[in-house]
């Protein structure tokens, strides 16, 4: 087939915000004062004029990369640099927000396909130029920061124009998409067909196609539809060395499967440039509920009960007690949140959304109410789901309001087994109001879950001010060390970047790391691509 584009493309986000900033509604007035209840309000504009530091390139090698893509595909002008800044972890805006544009690319270069990319990889060896891979750049731990140390610059390989949808075997499910598409893009052009892929992460409407398989990404529908890594059946990946394309079948004992050394590589391997995912019809029904559980504890064990009895709905999340409070928290009624929440007060929030056809979901549906009723669920009905599900995206566009207000948000993740939840709620919450002190509320939720255990995921809001950054940083230090002494995941899906490096030998082990420097030296001998990423 010839290759299908997105007729709508997802305008840019600026550098300092989040999304598209149509969407951005700026803090409601009631949610300023239930805010200002517990911190100092205070307005922290963003700085607006800041210099981008010139570019180190010379005029021969941007000639050199002009002859390889075209003189509108490399982009040197400021506007351009400082959007592919670093990603849009909180840390990241709050150093656009101060003008710190340290970390800018030299150059932006927009291949137009696999060849381009080809030839710029081996150009930008020779020319020893570090190569950022760069898909929607809402990397929240640092995977877009290359340390350029006895390189001659930085290059972010602008992935933006490589939108397509390539290939479709509705026999077998799959469809081969390129790596720029953006989460909206690519479900629409799945759409055409009748078909979804089903990955919905809260930056679905940014993120891209390559940007998931590079950091191993998990969606909001992981429930029913799987982590990103497990829908793709195929990879072909551009590599200094030379090209390399995994998926021969859906299945293989022709070794260790390599598919997955690519998938969370994050730009250090080298660059994806083609996926083959795993496609399913689009469903017919849709249905999201709300469930009260008395206790964190005891939606975590119903959660547990599901997983281990197969039985998981396409959506199912639970917040804590403190995150549940939040979100029920209505604004024209501060002060009266206990008293007006009815049966919902005092315990936690369970959403379960259901997908598929109508009689699919209505077993299903069925099968996981006897089992939540019978371990002392009570059905909230669909008002909650609704709720949820309306506004399933919009939390980064109130982080930035908070922001705005010199409030601090930040989010983190990590993964453990069923048995080591507990241990590893508790102490990642001490770890976080410790470093940052009274006043400090820290969130959390379960959204991933798996028979032998699940994901938290932790939102953390604070006193901001002018010293946020350095008051964040160590708390973050802190939540990362109470993982590691817990014996979880550094992180379940936001992936290692530059910020987990420091920890990711305590998970792997140093022959582990030995294994990742081998598969480096392979691919890159030179080491261009993402230098300071992922490997410790
Ligand atoms: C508000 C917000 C909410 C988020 N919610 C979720 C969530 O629910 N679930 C989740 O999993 N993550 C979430 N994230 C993290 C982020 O969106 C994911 O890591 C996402 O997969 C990154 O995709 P991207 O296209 O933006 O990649 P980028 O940010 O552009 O890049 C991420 C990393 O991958 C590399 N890379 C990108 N494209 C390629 C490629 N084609 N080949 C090789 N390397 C490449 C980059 O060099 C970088 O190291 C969230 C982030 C934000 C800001």
């Amino acid at each position: 087939m010839t290759a299908e584009r997105p007729t709508v493309l997802q305008p840019e986000m600026p550098p300092t915000r989040w999304g598209d900033p149509s969407h951005a509604t700026g803090l409601p007035d009631g949610v300023r004062d239930l805010v200002g209840l517990v911190f100092p309000i205070r307005d922290t504009p963003a700085r607006a004029e800041v210099a981008v530091p010139a570019s180190r390139l010379g005029e021969a090698q941007l000639a050199g990369l002009r002859a390889l893509v075209g003189e509108a595909n490399v982009v040197l002008d400021d506007a351009t640099r400082r959007l592919r800044t670093r990603g849009k972890s909180t840390p990241d805006l709050l150093r656009q927000r101060a003008g710190d544009l340290g970390d800018a690319p030299d150059v932006v270069v927009r291949p137009g396909g696999h060849d381009e990319v080809v030839a710029v990889l081996a150009y930008a060896e020779q020319q020893r130029i570090a190569v950022v891979p760069f898909g929607g750049g809402t990397a929240v731990t640092g995977g877009l920061v290359a340390d350029a140390t006895g390189l001659a610059g930085v290059l972010s390989l602008d992935l933006g124009r490589m939108r397509g949808l390539l290939a479709l075997d509705p026999v077998s499910s799959t469809a081969t998409l390129e790596p720029g598409l953006r989460g909206p893009e690519a479900e629409a052009l799945l759409a055409e067909h009748g078909l979804m892929l089903g990955h919905f992460p809260q930056s679905f409407e940014y993120a891209t196609i390559g940007g998931f398989a590079a950091t191993r990404s998990s969606g909001q529908s992981s429930a029913g539809y799987g982590r990103f890594d497990a829908m793709v059946v195929g990879l072909r990946v551009a590599t200094p060395a030379g090209e390399v394309r995994l998926g021969s079948a859906p299945a293989n004992a022709s070794g260790p499967d390599l598919r997955e050394l690519f998938l969370g590589s994050e730009g250090a391997f080298g660059v994806i440039t083609e996926v083959t995912v795993r496609v399913r019809p689009l469903p017919e029904v849709k249905h999201y509920e709300g469930w009260h559980w008395p206790s964190f504890a005891a939606g975590s064990d119903a959660m547990r009960v599901l997983a281990q009895a197969d039985l998981l709905p396409t959506v199912l999340r639970l917040s804590d007690e403190a995150e549940t409070a939040i979100n029920l928290a209505d604004p024209a009624t501060v002060g009266a949140i206990g008293d007006d929440a009815g049966q919902t007060s005092g315990g936690c929030l369970m959403i379960a959304g259901y997908e598929g056809t109508p009689s699919a979901v209505a077993a299903k549906r069925a099968a996981v109410t006897e089992v939540l009723t019978g371990l002392g669920g009570t059905a909230l009905g669909e008002e909650p789901g609704l709720s949820w599900a309306q506004g399933r995206f919009a939390a980064p566009y109130l982080r930035d309001s908070l922001l705005d207000v010199g409030v601090l948000v930040e989010t983190l993740e990590t993964a453990t087994f069923w048995s080591n939840r507990e241990r590893l709620y508790t102490q990642v919450k001490a770890a976080l109001e410790a470093s940052l002190g009274e006043g400090t509320m820290v969130l959390c939720h379960v959204s991933h879950v798996y028979a032998t255990g699940c994901s938290l995921y932790f939102t953390v809001v604070a006193r901001g001010g002018d010293d946020a950054l350095e008051r964040w940083l160590p708390a973050k230090a802190a939540a990362c060390e109470a993982i590691v002494a817990t014996g979880a995941a550094i992180t379940h899906h936001h992936a290692v970047g530059t910020d987990h490096k420091p920890y990711l030998t305590a998970e792997i082990g140093e022959v582990g790391v030995e294994v990742l420097r081998a598969v480096k030296q392979a691919v890159d001998p030179v080491g261009i691509l993402n230098p300071g990423v992922l490997i410790p």
